[in-house]
């Protein structure tokens, strides 16, 4: 760095320090939009803007400067931290703020985590997956003989549904997934394009009334899928039964014991459908493991040597927030032009691989809104099974505020207010906008925020 170089960031280190120490809270936040390496800065002795923030007793700028990300145990010269400072000079409440976790910094704006988890659409497990079970050939075709074991059948990767008699006729029935048994898939089984996968068995609290199989007493679920319409073989006795196509928004109409098997079997039978051909070799290869994985039958592949994630099922995760106004009371939600007119829905992204939730996060808001994003905090998670993301929900915090839609991802993002979010997860589409159904994660994420019971 040449001494010109040097100079210009002295300066500028010596021009935040003074701000910090005078309490200037505007001229500190644009400062630190521009150059957040600025944070950790110190001038003489050592003393770093917290530092001077807190001997004068500045707790907006303190407030800011944790916000943004700033260390807290930096120590100056003499040893000192900023809590140290705060309490010498007798700023108890700042140094009460400083001597408290990371988090309290975030207070008023992130809701209070909770060590729960918190439950959602597509989670549940409604069965053991018993994957010691997978590489027992023998159990698999005992259970797949057995005439207690349950079917579930895919063609094209829709499931066959039916409705309850009752329900019929209503607007929007709920869907339940037709089990089949053992004969009644026998046909569809033997066809060489259908593909069958161990789901698992049965928890015994789920299903006290069932019958027992007499081998072992556990229910074996399996799920398959064909290219060809099996409709015709399979020996359907429900007239009101069908495959459910459309997975998006029509597979949200299970009960949430089934949307989590669904979760389960799509997304496996889904990469079976796209990885017919060893990825290593572009040779055929065979479902082996129950479903649970594909080995290439080509002589010396390199994806038989060792253990490769090419034979495995694959899982995209996805990062999902609600980004948070500094204010705390502003959420950021965009639109895609696919999205129904009038809905806004939370940012969301693939993560790339070498990348951590967190940055992924950051990134993608700033991508898509041109927002800059500090603390992120994780708050749940929702399997997607179209065809297999893994939606990362979690909340963020806003370091700058100016949106730049990036046109090419989004059609538009917006800050809305705590009530205008209230309005819309009142009054529905009766509001300035309207949001995801109940099962989308973005849903729960804004709930949560707002504070409303999430399963209401
Ligand atoms: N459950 C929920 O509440 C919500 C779920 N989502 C889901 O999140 C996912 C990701 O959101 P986007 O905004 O589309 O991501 P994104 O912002 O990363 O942009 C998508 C683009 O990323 C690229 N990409 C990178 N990795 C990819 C991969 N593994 N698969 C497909 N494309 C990849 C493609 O060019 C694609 O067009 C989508 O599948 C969407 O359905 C989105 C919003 C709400
Ligand atoms: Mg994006
Ligand atoms: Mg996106
Ligand atoms: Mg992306
Ligand atoms: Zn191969």
């Amino acid at each position: 760095m040449t001494s010109v170089q040097m100079s210009v960031k002295d300066e500028m280190v010596e021009q935040f320090l003074d701000y910090a120490s005078r309490g200037d809270l505007a001229k500190v936040s644009t400062m630190i939009s521009h150059s957040s390496q600025l944070l950790n800065e110190s001038g003489r002795q050592g003393w770093t803007a917290l530092m001077l923030a807190a001997r004068n007793g500045h707790f907006d700028v303190v407030k800011a400067l944790l916000l943004n990300g700033c260390n807290k145990d930096l120590v100056n010269k003499s040893g000192q931290t900023a809590h140290d400072i705060a309490k010498f000079w007798g700023h108890r409440h700042i140094a009460r703020f400083l001597s408290s976790s990371g988090d309290v910094a975030l207070q008023g704006i992130l809701p209070s985590s909770k060590s729960t988890e918190n439950e959602t659409y597509f989670s549940r497990e409604y069965l053991n997956r018993m994957s010691d079970k997978r590489t027992d050939s023998e159990w698999l075709s005992a259970k797949q003989s057995s005439p207690q074991t349950v079917f579930i059948v895919f063609y094209n990767l829709d499931p066959f549904v039916t409705t309850e008699p009752e329900e019929v006729n209503d607007i929007q029935p709920k869907l339940k997934l037709y089990r089949f048994g053992k004969d009644s898939v026998k046909e569809v089984i033997e066809k060489s394009d259908t593909v069958v996968i161990f789901l698992g068995v049965e928890k015994p609290e789920c299903s006290p009334s069932s019958p027992v199989s007499k081998e072992d007493g556990l229910i074996a679920w399996f799920a398959l899928n064909t290219k060809n319409n099996p409709t015709e073989s399979l020996k359907v006795t429900a007239s009101n039964s069908f495959f459910l196509t459309q997975p998006m928004p029509r597979l949200l109409m299970l009960n949430e014991d089934e949307a989590g098997i669904v979760a389960q079997a799509r997304s496996v039978l889904a990469w079976h459908s796209r990885y017919s051909f060893c990825p290593t070799c572009g040779g055929k290869t065979k479902v082996d493991e129950g479903g649970y994985k594909r080995t290439c039958l080509t002589e010396g592949c390199r994806s038989l040597q060792g253990i490769h994630s090419t034979c495995y099922p694959r899982v995209d995760p996805v990062v999902i927030m609600l980004v948070l106004h500094p204010d705390g009371n502003q959420c950021l939600l965009g639109r895609k032009k696919s999205f129904p007119p009038g809905m806004f829905s939370c940012l969301a992204g693939f993560i790339e691989p070498g990348e951590t939730i967190e940055n992924a996060v950051r990134r993608e808001v700033l991508e898509e809104s041109g927002v800059a994003v500090g603390p992120v905090q994780y708050v749940s998670c929702q399997p997607w099974p179209m065809p297999s993301s893994l939606m990362i929900g979690c909340f963020a915090v806003a370091v700058s505020t100016d949106i730049k839609v990036d046109e090419n991802e989004i059609e538009d993002a917006r800050w809305f207010t705590r009530q205008e979010v209230i309005d819309a997860l009142v009054k529905g589409n009766q509001a300035v906008f309207f949001m995801p159904p109940t099962q989308a994660i973005a849903h729960y994420l804004v709930k949560h925020w707002i504070g409303i019971n999430s399963n209401l």
